[in-house]
């Protein structure tokens, strides 16, 4: 356990990751037991509480949160995500304050057709992420799989664009991340809406 972060403040932020995977998982966009959520606790020295790995992400109490570390090992809890040591990249890599993992169907589907990158515009949902709705392109990234999260933070951090706080994962799912959960979720909402509506406009 780190001198700066006590348990009651992990534990909160367990609460708060249980509520969002909840919803995630409501929508159908975290099945089994995939995908995975993370909020940053502490920027010197770098600690995100993250879900616990193996986990139905629907069914989460606030004690299924690992403290972690910037390479995404556990510094307290038990077991983390297996893809801890990727939200501590994106943490590190964008300044955001949560990151959210989900596998969705429309984001595996998009990133089959279009490896890369999907293309969006002229669309209103686009101020959803801070972009204009008119007159811009905005380019979702799409990055190989890997099982070596080191392998995956470099590809995340070449291809991503800092206009789309977003980045599909072929074959596998979505990350999204923003500046807080609250901001990460709507992200995480928005990102979808355009992959659903490219995948079913075509
Ligand atoms: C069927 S889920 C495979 C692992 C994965 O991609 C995932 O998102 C969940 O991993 P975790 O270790 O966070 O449970
Ligand atoms: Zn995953």
């Amino acid at each position: 356990m780190t001198a700066d972060i006590s348990a009651l403040d992990l534990e909160e932020a367990g609460a708060v990751l249980a509520a969002e995977s909840a919803r995630f998982a409501s929508f159908g966009w975290m099945r089994g037991t995939s995908g995975n959520l993370s909020v940053v606790l502490s920027r010197d020295p770098l600690r995100l509480a993250v879900t616990a790995s193996g986990h139905d992400k629907g069914e989460l109490t606030p004690a299924d949160v690992v403290l972690v570390d910037g390479q995404g090992a556990a510094v307290h809890g038990g077991k983390p995500s297996a893809e801890a040591e990727l939200h501590a990249r994106v943490a590190a890599l964008t300044g955001a304050g949560a990151v959210v993992h989900v596998h969705t169907v429309a984001s595996v589907a998009m990133g089959r057709r279009e490896p890369g990158g999907i293309v969006f515009s002229d669309l209103e949902m686009l101020k959803g992420v801070g972009q204009p709705a008119h007159e811009v392109e905005v380019t979702l990234p799409v990055i190989a799989n890997s099982q070596d999260m080191k392998v995956l933070g470099d590809r995340l951090e070449e291809a991503r664009d800092p206009r789309m706080p977003a980045v599909v994962v072929a074959g596998h799912g979505l990350y999204v991340w923003g500046a807080d959960p609250r901001q990460a979720r709507h992200h995480t909402e928005v990102v979808e809406w355009l992959l659903e509506l490219e995948l079913t406009g075509r």
